[in-house]
């Protein structure tokens, strides 16, 4: 592979705005990607996935290029050269490559690579924080959350069939397999924009991951019911759970942010979906309006992301272990306000995109055990692990009110 100099800028200039700026990654790519005009699917391909690798593997490059933060120029061609060493690409002779050592970054590998948190480029707190609550099991998932994710694509079917969207995206020779186990999904066989398609923006389907899938069809919202989406956010499960409700009954969804529900709003347009009403959570009467009044709540809760680090790799430098914290706390008070809105017979589905036992069936252990679960059995849990779906982690639980 040959490299080319606007390319590889335009990845210095990203990581320069991720790393130095604390800019996020996608939100940089996004605008990067804007750059030039004539750059094709191949050229942006190398931009995102160089940039989404060297923020992966900051750690362990670093390391091996013997630089610290806050990486200056020559530091982040540094971190560039090991790149390149480790996947096999020849250096050019450009100026800026002219002092960065190629020597040994084979070597550097092989010895860091003997240490988890070098070899799986992590913070000490954070594998410190994986071996206590995962045990022998946190090696095989952060190994896993170290790969590329698949792209998944989740089929609107109140406007087409899973079959249809297939042929209409092979036509553009955008090939996709069936997932068995996930009914409404499609993997892109080759990473692919497939936003700009027609099919996007006519509303056939959506991108989200295959884990995230199983979240509204563990809660099972049938057409004509009161559900609540509690922590709605920009809606990536409100459209499937109106989805799987055919456009009948009523879908409340909230969030504390007014601008995602804007988004949700634009993206259920899109999608053909009228029965979703938006609530911001702006004080704590919208929740009491709302007790003992739906057949079936969601509380996606808002946490580490620790699932998700495969599409997500610069939550792996941005996490702290105060937010974590803090995350645990507001999700107990949610398990222990929101719940309320559960009518007498109705379901609750408390889920997480984290591995972590803390955030997840402890919290609903301790919510079972207090004075405010006392109405709740749980019903069915699912702990996905990455190393095993191949997806996304995610925790998804299912309580009954009596
Ligand atoms: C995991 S995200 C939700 C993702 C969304 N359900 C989806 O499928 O696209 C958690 C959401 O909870 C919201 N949130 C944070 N604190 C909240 C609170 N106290 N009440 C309700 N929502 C909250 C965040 O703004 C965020 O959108």
């Amino acid at each position: 592979m040959k490299l080319h100099r606007n390319l590889v800028f335009a990845t210095i200039d990203s990581l320069d705005l991720i790393f130095n700026e604390n800019k996020q990654a996608d939100k940089v790519l996004k605008n990067t990607l804007k750059r030039d005009k004539r750059w094709g699917a191949r050229d942006r391909g190398f931009i995102a996935e160089t940039t989404y690798d060297i923020v992966r593997w900051k750690r362990l490059y670093s390391e091996i290029a013997e630089v610290r933060e806050p990486f200056d120029r020559p530091n982040l061609f540094r971190l560039f050269t090991v790149w390149a060493t480790l996947n096999g690409i020849a250096i050019p002779e450009w100026k800026q490559f002219e002092d960065t050592p190629t020597r040994r970054i084979k070597g550097k590998f092989d010895e860091l690579s003997k240490i988890r948190k070098y070899r799986e480029s992590i913070p000490d707190w954070l594998d410190e924080l994986g071996q206590k609550e995962l045990g022998k099991k946190w090696d095989k998932e952060i190994a896993a959350l170290n790969q590329q994710a698949d792209v998944v694509l989740r089929v609107n079917t109140l406007k087409t069939t899973v079959e249809k969207l297939q042929n209409e995206l092979a036509d553009l020779e955008i090939e996709t397999e069936i997932l068995k186990g996930y009914p409404d999904a499609l993997k892109l066989k080759e990473r692919g924009n497939v936003f700009t398609t027609d099919a996007f923006k006519n509303g056939l389907f959506e991108v989200q991951d295959a884990s995230s899938q199983k979240v509204a069809e563990i809660l099972d919202a049938k057409p004509g019911m009161r559900v609540i989406d509690a922590c709605a956010g920009a809606g990536g499960k409100s459209l499937h759970i109106a989805t799987m409700m055919e456009n009948k009954g009523q879908l409340i969804a909230m969030d504390i942010y007014e601008n995602k529900l804007n988004e949700l709003k634009r993206r259920a347009r899109r999608n053909d979906i009228f029965n979703i009403e938006t609530r911001v959570i702006d004080s704590t009467k919208v929740i009491k309006k709302l007790i003992d009044k739906a057949d079936k709540v969601l509380i996606d809760a808002p946490c580490s992301g620790l699932g998700v680090l495969r599409r997500n790799p610069d939550a792996k430098w941005k996490l702290q272990p105060e937010f974590l914290d803090k995350i645990r706390a507001t999700q107990k008070e949610l398990l222990d306000s929101y719940s309320r809105m559960v009518k007498p017979g109705g379901q609750l589905v408390y889920a997480t995109c984290s591995i972590l036992p803390s955030e997840n069936e402890l919290q609903v252990k301790g919510f079972l055990s207090r004075e405010e679960g006392k109405d709740f059995t749980l019903l069915s849990e699912e702990k996905i692990m990455p190393s095993k779906s191949g997806f996304d982690g995610f925790y998804i639980s299912l309580l009954q009110k009596k």
